[in-house]
Formats: C-alpha cells, sequence, structure tokens
C-alpha cells in the first residue's frame, strides 16, 4: 500500500495523482481537453475553475472490512480511511465514531472471500450549507437491522449531525455499490443543502455533486451563459435534483427538468415550490423515450448525463430538435468529444473546465454550444 506525500495518509484507490503538484494536475487535465476538443476549433476557452485541495468531497465511500481488531472503514485491504483529508474534519469526526460504535456493537464486516459477514459499505454525506449528515449502511440481508436500530440513539448521541440514517439492503456477491431497497431508520429522510441561496436535497439514491463548492460555480456559470441568451423555453436532460434548471429560472422563462429517478424529481419539484417557482415542470422520464416522443421546441437545451454520455440515438434526436443553443456538462470529456461529433450542426462559443476532483484523473467541462 503506497503512502501519498501530499497529506501524509495511505493513499486511496481513486487519488492517484495526489503525488503531482495541483498546477500539474491542472495542466494535465487542460491538455488532455485541448487535445480532444481542438478539433472543434472552440472559440472562448475560459479559465479552470479550481478546487480546495482538502476538506472539498461531500462524500465518503467506505469498505466495511473485518479484521481481528473490529471492523475497519475505508480500504478492503484493511486500510482506514477515517482520517482521509478529503473529507473536512466534522466528517472524519463522525466516520471515527461510527467505526468506534460497530465495534462496541460487534457488528461484523463482510469477508469477500469467505462470504461472510453482514455489512458491506458505510457511506456518509454532508450539507456543506448546514453541516448535517446522512449515513447508510449497505448491508448483505436484513439479518442485523435490529441491532444496528437498538444502538442508533446512542451513535447520534455523540454524532448528532447525523440526521438521515439508513440500510441499504445489496445480496449480490459482486461489487456492486448498492441495492433496491432503501430502509429508513430515521425520521427525517433527506438532507437540505443550499447552492447560491437555491434549496437543493439531497435523498439516499439520487445523484448529488460530489464537490459543493466547484459544483455550485458550475451551476452559476450555466445560469450566466443562459442569461446571455435569455431562452424563452430551456430543457434539463439528466436533471437530477434539478441544480441546473433551478438556477436558469428567470419569470415568464418555461422550464421542463427530466430525469429517471422519481425520487430526484420529487426533489427538485420540491426545491421549485420552495422557492414559488411555477415556471418549472420536472418529469421522471428516461431521455431516450422524452426525446421520441416530444414534439415542442426548445430555444436551449442543457444536459448532463452520466459517464457513457448521450450516445447515437439521443445526439441524433437533438440535431433533429434543433435548438438554438446547448450547454452541455460533462464529467468525461472522452464521451463528451464523441457527442460533439455526432453534434455537427453546432459550433463550441466557450469551453470551461471545473475541476470537480482534485488528486485524481477526473473532471467536470461546461461547453457552450450554438446552431452554426
Ligand atoms: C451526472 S448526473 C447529473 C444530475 C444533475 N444534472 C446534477 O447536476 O446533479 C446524471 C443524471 O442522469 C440520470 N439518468 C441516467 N440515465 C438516465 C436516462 N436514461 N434518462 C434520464 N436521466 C437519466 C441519473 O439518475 C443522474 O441523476
Amino acid at each position: 500500500m503506497s503512502f501519498c506525500s501530499y497529506f501524509d495518509t495511505h493513499l486511496c484507490h481513486s487519488c492517484r495523482w495526489i503525488d503531482y503538484h495541483y498546477a500539474e494536475q491542472l495542466k494535465l487535465k487542460s491538455d488532455q481537453l485541448h487535445a480532444l476538443l481542438n478539433k472543434y476549433q472552440p472559440n472562448g476557452w475560459q479559465k479552470p475553475v479550481t478546487s480546495q485541495l482538502k476538506g472539498f468531497r461531500n462524500k465518503a465511500k467506505m469498505v466495511a472490512t473485518p479484521t481481528p481488531e473490529g471492523i475497519v472503514l475505508g480500504l478492503s485491504e484493511e486500510v482506514s480511511l477515517i482520517d482521509c483529508p478529503l473529507y473536512d474534519l466534522s466528517m472524519q469526526k463522525v466516520l471515527h465514531s461510527v467505526q468506534e460504535w460497530l465495534r462496541e456493537l460487534g457488528i461484523k464486516g463482510y469477508d469477500i472471500k469467505l462470504r461472510k459477514g453482514e455489512l458491506k459499505y458505510v457511506l456518509l454525506t454532508r450539507s456543506k450549507s448546514n453541516g448535517t449528515m446522512m449515513l447508510r449502511f449497505v448491508l448483505r440481508s436484513h439479518g442485523i437491522i435490529a441491532r444496528l436500530e437498538g444502538g442508533l440513539e446512542e451513535l447520534i448521541k455523540r454524532s448528532p449531525e447525523l440526521k438521515v440514517v439508513t440500510v441499504n439492503i445489496q445480496p449480490v456477491h459482486m461489487a456492486i455499490l448498492e441495492g433496491d431497497e432503501e430502509i429508513f431508520l430515521s425520521e427525517q429522510r433527506r438532507l437540505e443543502e443550499r447552492f447560491n441561496g437555491i434549496p437543493l436535497y439531497i435523498r439516499p439514491k439520487s445523484f448529488f455533486q460530489t464537490n459543493p463548492d466547484v459544483a455550485e460555480k458550475l451551476y452559476r456559470t450555466a445560469s450566466e451563459w443562459i442569461d446571455e441568451i435569455k431562452p424563452s423555453r430551456l430543457w434539463d436532460l439528466f436533471c437530477g435534483v434539478g441544480g441546473f434548471a433551478l438556477h436558469c429560472s428567470a419569470p415568464e422563462r418555461e422550464i421542463i427538468g427530466i430525469e429517471i429517478e422519481p425520487e430526484a424529481i420529487e426533489c427538485a419539484r420540491d426545491s421549485a415550490a420552495q422557492l414559488e417557482m411555477t415556471n418549472l415542470r420536472f418529469e421522471s422520464l428516461d431521455a431516450a423515450s422524452f426525446g421520441a416522443n416530444s414534439g415542442e421546441k426548445p430555444d436551449a437545451v442543457i444536459v448532463n448525463p452520466p459517464r457513457r454520455g448521450l450516445g447515437e440515438q439521443l445526439c441524433k434526436w437533438l440535431e433533429k430538435v434543433s435548438a438554438e443553443h446547448l450547454i452541455y456538462s460533462s464529467c468525461n470529456a472522452v464521451t463528451l468529444a464523441k457527442d460533439l461529433e455526432r453534434l455537427g450542426s453546432y459550433e463550441i462559443q466557450k469551453v470551461q473546465l471545473f475541476d470537480m476532483f482534485p488528486h485524481t484523473e477526473h473532471y467536470e467541462v461546461l461547453v457552450f454550444l450554438k446552431k452554426r
């Protein structure tokens, strides 16, 4: 197991670039992005948005490994990550307290080789705006739920930031992080977050951006670009809990947000209701089927697909829809570049790199496209 020189701690698999200076990390990402997009001759390269280097992540995913001393939260190689400086001190403190509490309860971590033990993962998420946290236990079966429930009062006494606590059942013997069944052990079912004054909700199974400071800047930039073109009708595809749509709202602007996960749509609707925004409509649909059935034409479309990108079918449909502007937010510049090739009737007006994932090779890119 290697050690990272930056933080003098164990090196997690995802932080492969931690030994590079931050300026070097940014240059490598920027060079890759230029290499992928230069053939589309972007007009305006914007200055990259940088991140804090410590305490920037709001979500910790810990493997629960059984050891002779008790459960260890961290990597599967019995390496603890509860002091990992990617999480702020309050998250580190709660991770310590959860690990200690699990040991006191005698909960056994899941042994992958022997296929024994119950607890597979511990997932902790923090709302940056109010410091409250959501804790999820990923279990192999329902077997130890009563024991966890029995000890919960004590855990919350030690870590009162924990407002949402759930169990996720993942019976399959595979490296899948979570299963379909989610059981709430707390009354509260979601955390409230606030970006640029806009309320957003974090639910167990809805996607939420993991670097709140950079995500705030990403949404603000998209809303500034949208304000420059002032579309009357805007679509936000792959909208999650509505971050882009809610930031781009303006009087008289009709906005439709499309997202496959119903819980995320419920959150987006609640945020809009809280802001008394009646011009936004959120629908839980597959973006492709929305594409196939929608007869309307928007003036602008924002897309923010998962790492796989939009793919051929959606790009074809977007070409047919022929909105005057597209904003593409991507966490994978390789699939972005492929999609841009398929969106041949658009030219790139602006590109900006948002360093959402420092110490890794990953980054977010925002691209502003205009019909040629
Ligand atoms: C990268 S996330 C972006 C979410 C949101 N824009 C944000 O900023 O939080 C991609 C989202 O696409 C959703 N998604 C995945 N496949 C989809 C599909 N076929 N149709 C609609 N949404 C989908 C996921 O549930 C996830 O919320």
